[in-house]
């Protein structure tokens, strides 16, 4: 008699786009998650290819000038790129090989770009950071990387974006960082274990 052999999935893991504006809470939230998450090697947090100069406490991203930017997109590193806010934005081309095994991965977003985030992507979903509108002024206060001018655009930006995508689910920052980001390890984990 033979062996029955396993069935392996052929069918992509979801690739979860966290979306909201600027200051909204995606990338405090996702680094949240991601320490929650740190024993689970099937979420992939994908970390970015930014023309911004690496900043401690900050987003943990590959920092490039735009040069070695354009360098990079001419060896065919990056699945997708934006430009946004003055910066240009790549995905590297591994989570392609993550997403083939089944497996989702997680990555801060752009609302700007979803169309075409779906486009390259099409298991792609929106996980939407909200947060009411004075607190979102006083957090890009705070933070204190942007200029009051800089700070001005993303508000602006922030209301001009606020349609255009549907979230699968939406999470209120308006609030502790504990309780948003229990929302998102929560949501993360339902998405991780219907793929495992
Ligand atoms: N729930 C929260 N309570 C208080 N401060 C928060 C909360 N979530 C995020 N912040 C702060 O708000 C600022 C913006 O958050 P950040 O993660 O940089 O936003 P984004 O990645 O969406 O631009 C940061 O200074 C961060 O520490
Ligand atoms: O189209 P939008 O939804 O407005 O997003 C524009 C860009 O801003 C954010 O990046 P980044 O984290 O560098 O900027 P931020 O920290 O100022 O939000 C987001 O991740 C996008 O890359």
């Amino acid at each position: 008699m033979q062996a029955s052999r396993k069935l392996t999935s052929t069918v992509p893991g979801p690739l979860i786009v966290v979306l909201g504006p600027s200051g909204s809470g995606k990338d405090t939230l996702m680094s949240y998650a991601r320490n929650e998450l740190a024993a689970r090697d099937d979420v992939l947090f994908v970390r970015r290819t930014i023309t911004r100069p690496a900043d401690a406490g900050s987003e943990d991203h590959l920092p490039m000038t735009d040069v070695e930017f354009d360098a990079a997109i001419d060896r065919g590193d990056f699945s997708l790129t934006w430009a946004a806010n003055g910066l240009r934005y790549g995905l590297p081309r591994t989570i392609e090989a993550h997403l083939g095994q089944g497996k989702p991965a997680v990555v801060n977003g752009s609302r700007g770009a979803w169309g075409v985030i779906r486009q390259v992507f099409p298991t792609a979903v929106a996980v939407e950071i909200r947060v009411d509108r004075s607190i979102l002024a006083q957090r890009l206060q705070s933070r204190g990387r942007e200029s009051a001018q800089e700070i001005e655009a993303r508000l602006v930006r922030a209301a001009a974006l606020e349609t255009g995508f549907e979230a699968d689910v939406v999470i209120d920052n308006s609030g502790t960082l504990e309780r948003a980001g229990l929302a998102l390890v929560g949501y993360l984990t339902q998405r991780a274990d219907v793929q495992s």
